[in-house]
């Protein structure tokens, strides 16, 4: 029998054996081929309750039948963040368990509103393009179109492009240090205060008449609405490790410390998504969402690591009073942010707002 107690004898066992390989490299994916998730999950209250409680969104309608009821919902139906994780963590084995880091994502829709607890996904990717990166010789950059349906009906619930780094098996030769290596500290200033006016305006409430009425204010002067809020979470082992394993997302990246050692951010960094329904749970938590439409240009711009605390600041856009008699049309930008006051997401988003009873 061999002696396994022996360190000697099973580092060199280790060292001649092979790895079983999980997931894909940059090389592995076709542009135009489509991918099946086998995984699938059925969404539960439990998970959906886990993922609201720990990222600090505290809509009642997610919570109690009395409410989910007076907003038109049969029943309690999950948390429009955790059908996303859900969606997402399914992907994650075929898509990028690699390593890869998430760089962005596009065109989220929510195509129904409403999904119940019990409901069985089936997680379906195409990709959509490659591309070399320059500065990173050890990345591609591969951008997927995933789809989640209820199995049972075939219907689509949500979708989305998602853009990540991916490690390729084979490094090429690269010819910069960064997107925007070279530019100078004025140049960085300049791209980031470039959209906002000296006078940022506040609305006086959450609901729809008081973001149109503040854009209102702002219009015709050097002004925005624009405004933090108060709560922060910092990240912890729940929301680092946690959550993305109880909705399926295996990338390294939030549990596996020795792994992520040696990679570009050193330790386990929180799932993009994490961070993201935290500074979106901030912006509704002054807000009177009714229901969740859509999101764009998604994108991480740094690392979110144990011990960093989330931050959310929000930019109103647009407010559209459409055709629904008890809700209109707001569109954010959304800023999470962490202690040292570095953005580490930004994205907008488009939601109905109850209006004044
Ligand atoms: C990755 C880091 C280190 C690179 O930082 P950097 O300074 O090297 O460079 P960069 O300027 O940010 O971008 C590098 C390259 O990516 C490109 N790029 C950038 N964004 C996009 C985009 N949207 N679409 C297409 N391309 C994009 C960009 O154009 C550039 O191309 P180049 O190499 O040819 O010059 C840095 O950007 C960073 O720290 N970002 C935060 C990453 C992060 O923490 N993501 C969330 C956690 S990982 C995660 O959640 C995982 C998940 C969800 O579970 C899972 O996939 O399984």
């Amino acid at each position: 029998m061999t002696d396994w107690t022996d360190p000697d004898a099973f580092a060199a066992a280790l060292e001649r054996a092979e790895t079983k390989e999980k997931g894909n490299c940059f090389e592995d994916f076709a542009e135009g081929e489509t991918v099946e998730h086998d995984p699938g999950l059925v969404l539960s209250r439990r998970g959906s309750e886990l993922w609201a409680g720990q990222t600090l969104n505290y809509d009642p309608t997610y919570w109690r039948p009395s409410v989910a009821e007076a907003r038109g919902y049969d029943a309690v139906p999950v948390h429009p963040d955790y059908l996303l994780a859900c969606v997402m963590g399914a992907s994650v084995g075929d898509l990028s368990e690699k390593g890869g880091y998430f760089l962005g994502r596009d065109d989220l829709r929510y195509h129904r509103p409403g999904v119940a607890p019990g409901t069985e996904l089936r997680v379906e990717s195409v990709v959509e393009s490659k591309a070399e990166s320059s500065s990173r010789p050890a990345y591609g950059i591969v951008t997927w179109e995933t789809t989640g349906y209820d199995a049972a009906t075939g219907d689509p619930l949500l979708s989305y492009t998602r853009t990540n780094m991916i490690p390729r098996r084979e490094p090429i030769a690269a010819d910069g240090e960064g997107a925007n290596a070279g530019d100078s500290e004025d140049e960085e200033a300049e791209r980031a205060d470039a959209d906002l006016p000296d006078e940022l305006l506040a609305p006086e409430g959450g609901h729809f008449e008081d973001f149109r009425e503040a854009l209102a204010r702002a219009d015709g002067r050097d002004a925005a609405v624009a405004y933090r809020h108060e709560r922060g979470r910092t990240i912890d082992d729940t929301t680092v490790a946690q959550l993305p394993l109880a909705t399926l997302n295996t990338a390294k990246q939030h549990h596996n410390a020795d792994a992520m050692a040696d990679s570009p951010s050193g330790e386990i960094v929180a799932y993009g998504d994490v961070t993201r329904s935290i500074a979106l749970g901030h912006a509704r938590s002054d807000e009177q969402t009714l229901r969740e439409v859509s999101c764009d240009d998604e994108r991480f711009h740094d690392f979110v690591t144990v011990g960093d605390t989330v931050y959310g600041f929000t930019h109103v856009l647009d407010a559209n009073d459409g055709d629904a008699r008890n809700a209109g049309e707001v569109t954010f930008e959304h800023v999470a942010f962490n202690q040292r006051d570095e953005p580490v997401y930004s994205g907008t988003r488009t939601a109905l707002v109850r209006k004044r009873a």
